[in-house]
């Protein structure tokens, strides 16, 4: 299919001689007077051109040149007002247009899968690219197996109960759906052949963590793919560590790193240039060290990152993450089933949510969506009809006064006072370079002169052992003290106000009546450089009862009263 477009776009040449370079040129040049909604297609045009640059292969492809110059015209004679945007071939239009992710909820049996395919069927006109999550809790499952495995002896690594649990799960979905077993025999016999192994090495690496906990997502899509090929769709499954996901070594948290981006986008239109129409089904959450060259995975939920890396490397019309929920809502579910859901987000606003604890997105997610200007759309597989969540660049704020509640649990916070053994800036500096050194983020700061409240990071810190954590947080308080009187103060909760903060006095109004109704304390409050979250850090066992009654006072009694003054403020 590429080859027929680029076919096409051959007559439509403005020069037969244009060169690289001089494309080049005239992509910079033209980005200068792009209006807004064309700067997205310029994007993706520069990076497409710039892989075409750089890589030898197409380097002599004078068809590939000759279509960019094409739509680099085209893109001028939208801006001089003439709009032949509908007659002009766009690569990557005629290519992948949407990914849709579908989670371990979406995906957690045979019927789950069927319905996700029928869901991906009913919409003929796009060309999707599917991530998948492992299956249920699977990814649980073999974590808890590893660690069953270190400690059972190799003879009773047979009668696990959580790797037998995932086996029997692939099984019976396989057997379920009809597709042939042999799509995961060798990838079981090799899950198992890994649960001995840790047994008789009796230790589980963060790096075997993440070799152990692939298997969720290899087996997922190998199954989900097969079943796509029943049903008569050419589908194709990708291991994401074979499509070009490259990222840094740190397992069980890798970073995904700008190589991936070329490297994806190159593969995955070569494929569809060989087989137009086809739909990929990739392996979410999984990527490959750049130096080890080892499975690595990007933290718990990385595939919604998966997905958005994917929709960056495309530049695709849309990202959709289809979860288990109506789309964002105004706090978590789990802890006030009246949550309702929130129809439109910045990039920021979700950045800031899914940092501060919202399960529903994974907190880098945002990154590579925001980079590409690529909308993300959060839906509901269970209830497809529900319209979801839609996260943009920029929204109309003059309505919004709250628009979610989030809390991170068991935080711990310190309280650091100087012993004036140094200046301001010294003791500032001497504080973050602890932390620096000792590999520990920060997440709600606030500072006076002579002394610092903050909260540390617990996804950073959990994701070490126990032992290790704690002799860390000893040394950390121990360095501390050389300069500071310090109070390490456990079993806090940050509460994250999401919304518009120009208007955070009425916020803040409205928090501190029901926190003296309530008789809770707050300890420390920040507002962060973001301006769309009000950080507010509260004892850990208050937590719950503060969401519930602030979720009340924000969005179950609405009064007009707040709305009415507002001037109209477009957040981006
Ligand atoms: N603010 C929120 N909005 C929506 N869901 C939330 C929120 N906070 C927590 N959640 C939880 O996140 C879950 C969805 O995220 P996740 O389990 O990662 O989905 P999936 O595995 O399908 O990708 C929901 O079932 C819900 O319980
Ligand atoms: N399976 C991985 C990755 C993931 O993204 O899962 P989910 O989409 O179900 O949150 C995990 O459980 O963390």
């Amino acid at each position: 299919m590429a080859g027929e477009v680029l076919a096409a776009a051959v007559p439509y040449a403005s020069s037969q001689s244009l060169c690289n370079s001089q494309t080049s040129r005239r992509v910079s040049s033209l980005s200068s007077i792009l209006c807004r909604d064309l700067a997205p297609r310029l994007l993706c045009l520069q990076r497409d051109l710039r892989y075409t640059v750089n890589d030898a292969a197409y380097r002599n492809n004078n068809a590939v040149i000759r279509s960019h110059a094409k739509l680099i015209d085209s893109i001028a004679v939208e801006k001089s007002g003439i709009d032949e945007r509908l007659s002009v071939p766009n690569v990557y239009s005629q290519q992948y247009s949407i990914a849709m992710k579908f989670g371990g909820s979406s995906v957690a049996s045979a019927a789950r899968m069927k319905e996700v395919a029928d869901l991906i069927l009913s919409f003929p006109d796009e060309n999707p690219i599917i991530v998948l999550s492992a299956m249920g809790k699977t990814t649980n499952n073999l974590l808890k197996a590893g660690e069953v495995a270190v400690s059972c002896g190799v003879a009773k690594c047979t009668a696990i109960s959580e790797l037998n649990a995932v086996k029997d799960l692939h099984l019976s979905t396989v057997g379920e759906l009809q597709v042939d077993p042999s799509v995961i025999t060798e990838l079981l016999e090799e899950l198992s052949q890994l649960i001995t192994g840790i047994s008789l090495m009796k230790e589980l690496t963060s790096r075997t963590k993440d070799y152990l906990v692939s298997f969720g997502e290899r087996l997922s899509t190998r199954i989900f793919a097969a079943y796509l090929q029943l049903r008569g769709v050419k589908a194709r499954q990708y291991d994401a560590f074979e499509l070009g996901f490259i990222t840094t070594d740190e397992f069980t948290n890798a970073e995904i790193l700008d190589a991936t981006y070329p490297a994806v986008a190159k593969r995955l239109s070569a494929d569809w240039s060989r087989d137009p129409g086809l739909i990929p089904v990739v392996t979410g959450f999984l990527g490959k060290g750049h130096k080890t060259g080892a499975i690595t995975t990007l933290g718990r939920g990385g595939s919604d990152l998966t997905a958005t890396a994917l929709g960056k490397a495309l530049g695709l019309r849309e990202i959709q993450v289809w979860k288990d929920v109506d789309g964002v809502l105004t706090c978590d579910p789990n802890i006030h089933p009246v949550a309702s859901p929130v129809p439109f987000l910045t990039f920021d606003e979700a950045a800031e949510l899914a940092y501060f604890g919202a399960q529903v997105l994974h907190p880098q997610s945002m990154r590579p969506a925001r980079e590409g200007n690529i909308p993300v759309r959060v839906k509901n597989s269970y209830n497809p009809q529900a319209s979801g969540t839609l996260i943009q660049k920029c929204r109309d704020l003059s309505e919004t006064f709250l628009t979610s509640i989030v809390v991170k649990r068991d935080v711990t916070m310190l309280d650091i006072v100087s012993t004036r053994m140094l200046g301001q800036f010294g003791f500032l500096a001497r504080v973050f370079t602890i932390f620096e050194k000792l590999g520990i983020s920060v997440d709600v700061v606030a500072t006076s002169e002579v002394s610092i409240s903050l909260t540390l990071d617990p996804s950073k810190l959990w994701s070490r052992e126990l032992i290790q954590q704690a002799s860390e947080l000893d040394h950390m308080v121990k360095e501390l003290e050389k300069i500071a009187v310090v109070k390490l103060l456990r079993k806090r909760a940050i509460i994250s106000l999401i919304g518009n903060v120009e208007r955070s006095s009425l916020i803040l109004e409205k928090v501190f009546c029901v926190f003296i109704e309530k008789g809770i304390n707050v300890q420390m409050i920040s507002q962060g450089a973001s301006k769309v979250n009000i950080s507010l850090i509260v004892n850990d066992d208050e937590a719950e009862v503060c969401v519930k009654a602030l979720h009340a006072a924000f969005f179950e009694n609405l009064s007009s009263s707040h709305a009415d003054s507002v001037p109209c403020v477009l957040a981006c």
